[in-house]
């Protein structure tokens, strides 16, 4: 939905207003200085030739120019001042009331609305509206009070003009037209192909992104990765270039114009006074002032055109920004069922006739899945790269609804939940780890300090074997991960942010367990003491665990084998290994591999 610029003007200043009261009455304050001081230029040099050509007094001169100096002189302070605090509040205004509200909306929003590609260019163009002072919000700061002061001195001036020579109002007027159309030309080719540039924007936000990280940093020093960078690098940033040479000539053009045009101005408008003061129609005080008022109309009328260009321009941010605030969710987010309670655990889960596709895919990725799984129930998910087990993860975690069917859990379709207490129902560990620059306590509890439970902090890590780790640290589970927030935070290896995750999981103590290739990056051990302590983990809990190393299902009360989004096998390892199917033929390779390990023969003490 686009909005109008008025609509958009009263959005933003009842935004600003309430977050900062004091802008409503200082922003008034410099609008009503920025209106008078030119007032003042234009007036004081007239006042002066009017004193001298009435044969004023030395006192009198002294006294009445002193005065309007001074007062000219309070007035610049003013504005000055004024100009000062509240380009500062604007800049506090965008970074605490939009931006802050911005990346709480994309924490917040269904995930349907963050992760496809047309939703990604949805919020690269919202992140621009606010990226710095001179567009979309704050440029819509900036520019509003301007449009206003230029248009009550436009008004002021037009009067004072018309009651002269109402000519050299319709000349300038057409000029300012003529100027305003080349402005609007500009802009709409700047809305039309926003598209067309913001990709851009994004692939180079992605690019520098991936060049400062410090995970990427030791790929790019042994792969010698920065000449190939740094040659996408110049190919996007020439091609961001090339479309902001096209959108900035068309924006240069109005002023061109506006230049030229102001020198047609001088030449008309000052031949007419001159010509009406040689005849004696007017004096020369009146001639000393409309020469004054004339430059000032054309500067109000510009200015207005300027302003009103510019707030145009902003106006398209601000609709940017506010299509992202306002994209609709597309889970129940309210009405919904009663979640399942403690007495109703563990916790039944049913795939029927599940099929899903992503946004804009071409294929289903999931295809009329039928599934089963009983409370307390430990299933292993395994199969090839690409089968859709993570997809699976993500449905039943409610980041997705399936495109068709339903996942039932306690007897409820999950679109039955409201989605917020539903995830509630979900302890999940991804495949893609990813630990914040915290406190261990923090990243484990995810939540603030005042809401952290440390015995149970403590249980977890213990659970999830980093309790050692954890406290030979000299602050225990208040020690920071990595330097980026406190310079004594310390590095973790892959297998301890892994346990981790696991400690977060379990802190969470949801009735569903997930857990997505969770000991990949595992020693043996540490694996193997997983394995030993799973039914610990689980206990009343229904889970799902995720693995490609095998040895890792047998300890899973079911198997599922996955195959291009269907269960192809589903039983025990027994039952599965006399099927002699896919998940035997995988689990003979991999025991293989190991056994060939261990001396070339057959070893069973170390077979998988
Ligand atoms: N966000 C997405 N948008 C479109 N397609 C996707 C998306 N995520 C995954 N896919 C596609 O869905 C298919 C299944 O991916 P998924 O990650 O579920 O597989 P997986 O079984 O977990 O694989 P792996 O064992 O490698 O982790 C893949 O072909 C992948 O390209």
């Amino acid at each position: 939905m686009k909005y109008s610029l008025f609509k958009n003007m009263v959005y933003v200043y009842r935004r600003v207003f309430n977050f900062n009261k004091k802008l409503r009455f200082q922003i008034p304050l410099e609008m009503l200085s920025e209106i008078l001081i030119p007032i003042m230029a234009t007036v004081i040099p007239a006042i002066a030739v009017g004193l001298i050509t009435d044969k004023a007094s030395i006192q009198e001169f002294l006294l009445v120019m002193g005065g309007v100096t001074v007062l000219n002189a309070i007035l610049l302070y003013l504005k000055q001042y004024l100009f000062t605090v509240i380009d500062m509040e604007n800049t506090l205004a965008r970074i605490q009331e939009f931006f802050f509200e911005n990346s709480k909306k994309l924490m917040k929003t269904d995930y349907p609305n963050v992760e496809p590609q047309d939703k990604q260019i949805l919020i690269q163009k919202a992140i621009n509206s606010f990226s710095t002072n001179w567009v979309g919000i704050e440029f819509m700061m900036k520019s509003t009070p301007k449009f206003f002061v230029n248009i009550v001195g436009l008004i002021t001036y037009g009067a004072m003009i018309s009651s002269l020579n109402y000519i050299i109002i319709i000349i300038l007027i057409l000029m300012a037209v003529l100027n305003f159309i080349l402005a609007s030309y500009a802009r709409n080719y700047d809305e039309k192909h926003k598209e067309d540039y913001v990709k851009y924007d994004r692939k180079i936000d992605y690019l520098y992104k991936n060049s400062t990280s410090l995970i990427n940093g030791k790929d790019a020093r042994i792969y010698k990765m920065e000449t190939w960078f740094y040659n996408v690098f110049q190919q996007l940033i020439k091609k961001r270039v090339t479309w902001n040479k096209r959108v900035e000539y068309r924006y240069f053009l109005p002023s061109l114009s506006d230049n030229i045009l102001l020198f047609i101005r001088d030449i008309v408008a000052y031949s007419m006074l001159i010509s009406m003061v040689l005849d004696k129609e007017i004096s020369v005080f009146t001639f000393t002032l409309f020469v004054g008022v004339i430059a000032g109309f054309s500067s109000w009328l510009n200015e207005s055109v300027t302003a009103y260009s510019n707030l145009k321009r902003a106006n398209m941010g601000v609709n940017d920004y506010r299509a992202y605030e306002e994209i609709s969710e597309v889970f129940n987010h309210a009405n919904g069922c009663e979640v399942p309670k403690p007495s109703d655990f563990p916790l039944t889960i049913e795939f029927k006739d599940v099929s899903f596709r992503y946004p804009g895919a071409e294929r289903d990725t999931i295809s009329n899945l039928n599934l089963k799984i009983n409370g307390g129930s430990k299933i292993a998910l395994v199969g090839n790269n690409g089968a859709g087990k993570t997809t699976l993860v993500k449905l039943l975690s409610g980041l997705y609804y399936p495109t068709e069917g339903k996942i039932l859990v306690n007897g409820k379709s999950i679109k039955d939940y409201d989605i917020e207490e539903y995830y509630k129902l979900i302890g999940v560990v991804f495949q893609d780890v990813e630990v914040l620059a915290f406190t261990i306590a923090k990243n484990v509890a995810a939540c603030e300090e005042s809401m952290i439970d440390y015995s149970r902090i403590n249980k977890c890590l213990e659970l999830a074997g980093l309790k050692d780790k954890v406290d030979s640290l000299k602050d225990k589970e208040k020690t920071y991960i990595t330097q980026s927030l406190n310079k004594d935070g310390i590095l973790l290896s892959g297998g301890q942010m892994q346990r981790m995750m696991l400690a977060r999981a379990l802190y969470k103590n949801a009735p569903i367990i997930i857990l997505d290739e969770p000991t990949s990056a595992l020693d043996p051990i540490a694996e193997s003491e997983l394995y030993e302590k799973y039914n610990e983990l689980t206990e009343d809990k229904t889970s799902l665990f995720i693995s490609h190393r095998l040895a890792s299902t047998k300890f899973c009360t079911r198997i599922l084998f996955f195959e291009n989004g269907k269960v192809a096998e589903d039983g025990t390892h027994e039952e599965l290994m006399n099927m002699n199917g896919k998940y035997a033929q995988m689990f003979e390779i991999q025991s293989h591999y190991y056994k060939e390990e261990v001396g070339g023969e057959e070893n069973e003490e170390f077979a998988l």
